[in-house]
């Protein structure tokens, strides 16, 4: 056989397979399958309410889900908890932090909690502060932290064991500019060097700048996916979300009274 011939496509770093969940009569997520290949950045695209952070939580372990499996490179993320969550980092949306305690603290706590040696926790810690933009709030209670310094430091966690795979529910809401690049720099270096990330986001630059697949979600249901150029179809990436997602046009009397003064 040719040393060049194409080989079996690699296997999905993330599978997701007819996840559903539902609460009460909403059906936050409904039979939603995606395959996540290895060295890919997705774009997870969606308006509000769509079911993004409900799809990346039962992805990620943080919300059971009624139907369908999450596998993070063949492990089941319900049925086999520890072998799943040793190969991501993750960055959840809303979610409490430990936020009594400073941010080298919380660093401090999710590296010992990853098994990782002290002086590397300290070592990574250091610096991961210090790229980003976090070293002088080090000692500060993340209680403290702007909402911005919060969705950094959670990234920061998220990053400290080195996982094959990132889940970060929109990671530069509330983040700066300065931030935001150095963010993206992290970002395509990790995927560069091989890992793979999954990151929701409501903006569609960003999704385009950075990421080489989309897939776009709206009333819980999987409406595209594939690479950018395949979502796209020759169109603006906004202009396809809003032909998929539909635009929802103001009734002519509606908010009359804002423009009556
Ligand atoms: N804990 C909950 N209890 C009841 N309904 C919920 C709960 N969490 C989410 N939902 C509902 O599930 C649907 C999907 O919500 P989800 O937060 O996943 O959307 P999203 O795409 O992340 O939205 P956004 O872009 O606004 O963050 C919405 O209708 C929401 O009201």
């Amino acid at each position: 056989m040719s040393q060049h011939a194409p080989g079996p496509a690699a296997a999905p770093v993330l599978a997701l397979r007819e996840l559903t969940k539902r609460f009460g009569a909403t059906i936050a997520v409904d039979r939603l399958s995606l395959d996540v290949p290895a060295g890919s950045m997705v774009g997870l695209l969606g308006p509000n309410g769509a079911g993004k952070t409900t799809t990346l939580s039962m992805a990620t372990g943080l919300l059971r889900p009624d139907g369908g499996t999450a596998l993070v490179e063949g492990f089941d993320v319900w049925a086999d908890p520890p072998a799943a969550k040793a190969r991501m980092g993750v960055l959840p949306d809303g979610v409490r932090m430990f936020d009594r305690l400073t941010g080298a603290e919380l660093l401090r706590y999710h590296g010992l909690l990853r098994a990782m040696p002290e002086p590397e926790v300290e070592r990574r810690s250091g610096e991961l502060l210090a790229a980003l933009g976090l070293a002088s709030a080090a000692s500060t209670l993340v209680i403290d932290y702007s909402a911005g310094m919060r969705k950094k430091i959670g990234l920061a966690c998220a990053l400290i064991h080195a996982p094959r795979l990132l889940v970060l529910d929109e990671p530069f809401e509330a983040v700066d500019p300065v931030s935001g690049e150095t963010i993206r720099e992290i970002l395509r270096g990790f995927v560069a060097s091989g890992g793979t990330v999954v990151l929701s986001s409501h903006v569609m630059e960003l999704v385009e700048s950075i990421c080489d697949r989309v897939a776009i979600i709206a009333a819980g249901r999987l409406l595209a996916s594939g690479t950018l150029d395949e979502v796209r179809q020759g169109q603006p990436l906004q202009r396809r979300f809003l032909d998929l997602v539909g635009t929802q046009s103001l009734a002519t009397e509606s908010l009359s009274w804002l423009r009556s003064s």
